[in-house]
């Protein structure tokens, strides 16, 4: 195939990018959202497409939205768990799902998810933005783009998050909660803070903790717990796309004495609220973190960084190998 020289120029930028060439073929988009439980879809956005892309690694969870924000900036909103919430945490296709929106040009994802807090300071209704992870899934879950591949590759993984995107995020994220109206957002009559520098914990599930375990989560130095945030953010960060995560908590867990341990029923009562201000949050910082995934030096961390990760020996690497994982990491196996 050949291009013309302003076709030329794209393909350069896509490539300086670190972006799949296919997603020539679609709008750019920079910045992805996912979505977890409770949050479907987002506000304020008009829907241009829903695109459905077949990965090496099969199909995302649901068609990915690509909408526009009042500006005419294009994002792409995923929902973890299909629109109905029919997809378990242990069989989310978390590597066709950044896959996809890798193909999409995304460079940024910020990741929502309802967690429960092992901390009495963390309230239902509050935000958290970890910086550390705990796995506790149990090897159940695709969790490497190279798995059953002849290419072998150690991600760094020491800050599991992209730090300069978390701390980009957390002053807005406590800006807006600030000036939420304290009716509107209010979860048992208190106003949600925000939390930085936690530690979640990620769980295999689908049943809740018991006692015994939330208690070791804590003196583990866990904060808050989940089932999602793996092996989502290990393959953001395989694909070299930076990934934060923003937890809203619905429950105690279950470390709490004499108080009854976490029930899907008390997760739902507060799901509805963190959803609302989750789309109110996304709103907020959608447009800024457009501008800074174009232009600024927020993401530039997570572009190399599968660079020195990958092993060596090219020459026994087998060509469809090389071809799939082209999908995602197009500057390394063109
Ligand atoms: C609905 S309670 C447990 C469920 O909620 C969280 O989902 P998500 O992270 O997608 O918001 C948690 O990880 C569990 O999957
Ligand atoms: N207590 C909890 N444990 C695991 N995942 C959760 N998601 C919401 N609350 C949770």
């Amino acid at each position: 195939m050949s291009f013309t020289e302003s076709e030329n120029g794209e393909q350069e930028k896509y490539i300086h990018l670190g972006l799949s060439p296919d997603s020539r073929s679609n709008p750019i988009v920079l910045v992805g959202v996912i979505g977890g439980s409770g949050l479907y879809h987002l506000d304020n956005l008009t829907l241009l497409k829903h695109v459905n892309p077949e990965t090496p690694w099969g199909f995302p969870s649901s068609p990915i939205a690509i909408c526009t924000l009042p500006s005419g900036t294009k994002v792409a909103f995923l929902a973890r768990h299909g629109p109905g919430h029919t997809i378990s945490p242990s069989t989310v296709p978390s590597r066709a799902n950044i896959a996809a929106l890798k193909s999409l040009g995304v460079r940024a994802i910020l990741a929502f998810s309802a967690v429960g807090s092992l901390r009495e300071e963390c309230a239902p209704g509050d935000f958290v933005l970890p910086t550390q992870i705990i796995d506790r899934t149990k090897g159940i879950r695709p969790s490497s783009f190279f798995d059953g591949t002849s290419v072998v590759a150690h991600a760094g993984f020491g800050d599991p998050f992209a730090n300069r995107l978390v701390r980009w995020l957390e002053g807005r994220v406590k800006k807006v909660l600030e000036a939420a109206s304290e009716d509107e957002f209010a979860v048992a009559g208190v106003r949600p803070k925000t939390h930085t520098d936690k530690c979640i914990v990620c769980m295999e599930g689908p049943q809740f903790s018991t006692r015994a375990e939330s208690k070791m989560y804590r003196q583990w130095g866990g904060d808050v717990i989940n089932m999602s945030v793996l092996p989502e953010a290990k393959l953001a960060r395989e694909a070299e796309l930076g990934y934060a995560l923003i937890a809203t908590v619905t429950d105690y867990d279950s470390w709490r004495e004499n108080e009854h341990p976490v029930t899907a029923a008390e997760v739902f009562k507060t799901l509805h609220a963190n959803a609302k201000l989750s789309r109110h949050v996304a709103a907020a910082v959608l447009e800024d973190l457009n501008a800074e995934a174009a232009q600024g030096d927020l993401l530039t961390e997570e572009i190399g960084a599968m660079k020195f990760s990958i092993m060596p020996r090219s020459v026994e690497q087998k060509d469809e190998d090389r071809q799939k994982l082209k999908y995602i990491l197009p500057t390394y196996f063109a």
